[in-house]
């Protein structure tokens, strides 16, 4: 079978290097183009030893110019890039006839208004939010598939929209009682230098941050708007942890009068039972994020608290795979036709 090519720009940083772990041993990807302004010219293998001896990884690091990546052949790019510079490069490219797969925030938003008011400027390429398609693979499958711009969602609200999707297009729960608590590891941050993220500052300790509106609220209230038929707004805390990586939401909503809390656990089961990468652990069972860190699993979990009709819903993530890398891989997947576990399976 014919490989895709494929770039990854800003292939350097976090989730740049799990892109790199992931597409240089995908059996349907040749890795063409690599970029780097500050790794410039030194193959993969020598700014990653970790990649050492692995086929491709001789690649040398280019600029991310979006010339010299058409000039590869590349077909498809992954961004990997910081909101705002990610747009002007996705229509570089677009405008070159490649399919590109944003991690950034910048097309996961349908209104250019709630972006400037949540990123705090004007959006940078409003004329292509209506073509992007939100990339939640469980969510938006088809249109994903068609899709020649993809906005792979933010690592926080991949871990509270999909257990909260199916209930609230089945009418379950009183969106207006949602609440999401959620801890991530300090990858989620990037990796740049930042005093409030280096070691003695994070280790040992954990710490709320980011409330009452963190930038993730945009796009989860749009997208559980979007299943629940109505406006929706909810509270979502979240918190920073001591570990590398992964991401643990805890989501508490009331259940609707006349809902049967029986009907949780078979709603999640109808819709994602089948599906490749959800993992329904059970009623009761609390997923732990040493179980999905370095995977493309999300692990759900959910109880009825009686004394509160509260709902209480668990999910744990890798917020580098799930929740950013192997998610947009999943997309590649769809977009290029190929089996949905391609390159994603692992453990
Ligand atoms: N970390 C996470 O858990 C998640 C991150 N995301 C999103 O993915 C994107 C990448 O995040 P992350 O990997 O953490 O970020 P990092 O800061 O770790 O890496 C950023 C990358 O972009 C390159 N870059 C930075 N500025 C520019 C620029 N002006 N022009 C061209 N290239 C540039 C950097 O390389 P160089 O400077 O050498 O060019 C580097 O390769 C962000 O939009 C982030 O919000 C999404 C989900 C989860
Ligand atoms: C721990 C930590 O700092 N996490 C990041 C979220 C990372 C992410 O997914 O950001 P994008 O929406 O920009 O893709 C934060 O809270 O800003």
């Amino acid at each position: 079978m014919k490989r895709i090519k494929t770039a990854i720009v800003g292939a350097s940083g976090y989730t740049g290097q799990e892109l790199l772990r992931l597409l240089l041993l995908h059996p349907h990807v040749e890795l063409v183009a690599a970029t780097s302004r500050q790794e410039e010219g030194r193959a993969l293998s020598a700014v990653f030893p970790r990649f050492s001896k692995v086929d491709g990884a001789d690649l040398p690091f280019m600029l991310p110019d979006p010339d010299a990546i058409a000039a590869t052949g590349a077909e498809v790019a992954f961004l990997a890039l910081p909101h705002g510079v990610a747009a002007e490069i996705a229509r570089a490219l677009l405008e070159r006839g490649l399919k590109v797969i944003d991690l950034s925030a910048d097309f996961r938003l349908r209104s250019a208004a709630t972006y400037e008011e949540f990123y705090g400027h004007p959006h940078p390429a409003p004329d292509l939010l209506e073509e992007a398609v939100y990339g939640l693979p469980e969510v938006r499958g088809e249109a994903i598939a068609a899709a020649r711009l993809v906005a792979s969602p933010g690592c926080y609200p991949t871990s509270i929209i999909l257990p909260l999707v199916p209930l609230l297009k089945a009418d379950l729960l009183e969106p207006s009682t949602i609440i999401a608590n959620s801890m991530s590891g300090v990858s989620g941050a990037g990796k740049k230098a930042d005093l409030s993220l280096i070691f003695c500052e994070c280790n040992e300790s954990a710490r709320a941050y980011g409330v009452p509106k963190h930038r993730h609220l945009s796009e989860i209230e749009q997208e559980l708007s979007i299943a629940a038929g109505e406006d929706v707004t909810i509270s979502f805390i979240p918190h920073l942890i001591p570990v590398n990586a992964g991401i643990v939401t805890t989501t508490t909503a009331t259940l609707k009068d006349g809902a049967s809390a029986e009907a949780i656990g078979r709603v999640l089961d109808e819709v994602y039972g089948a599906m490749d990468f959800v993992r329904l652990l059970g009623e009761g069972s609390c997923p732990d994020t040493k179980n999905v860190t370095r995977t493309n699993f999300i692990d759900i979990g959910w109880t009825f608290d009686p004394r509160t009709n509260r709902v209480i819903l668990m999910s744990a993530e890798d917020n580098l795979g799930k929740g950013a890398g192997s998610q947009a891989v999943q997309s590649l997947n769809l977009i290029f036709g190929l089996e949905p576990t391609a390159g994603l399976q692992f453990v």
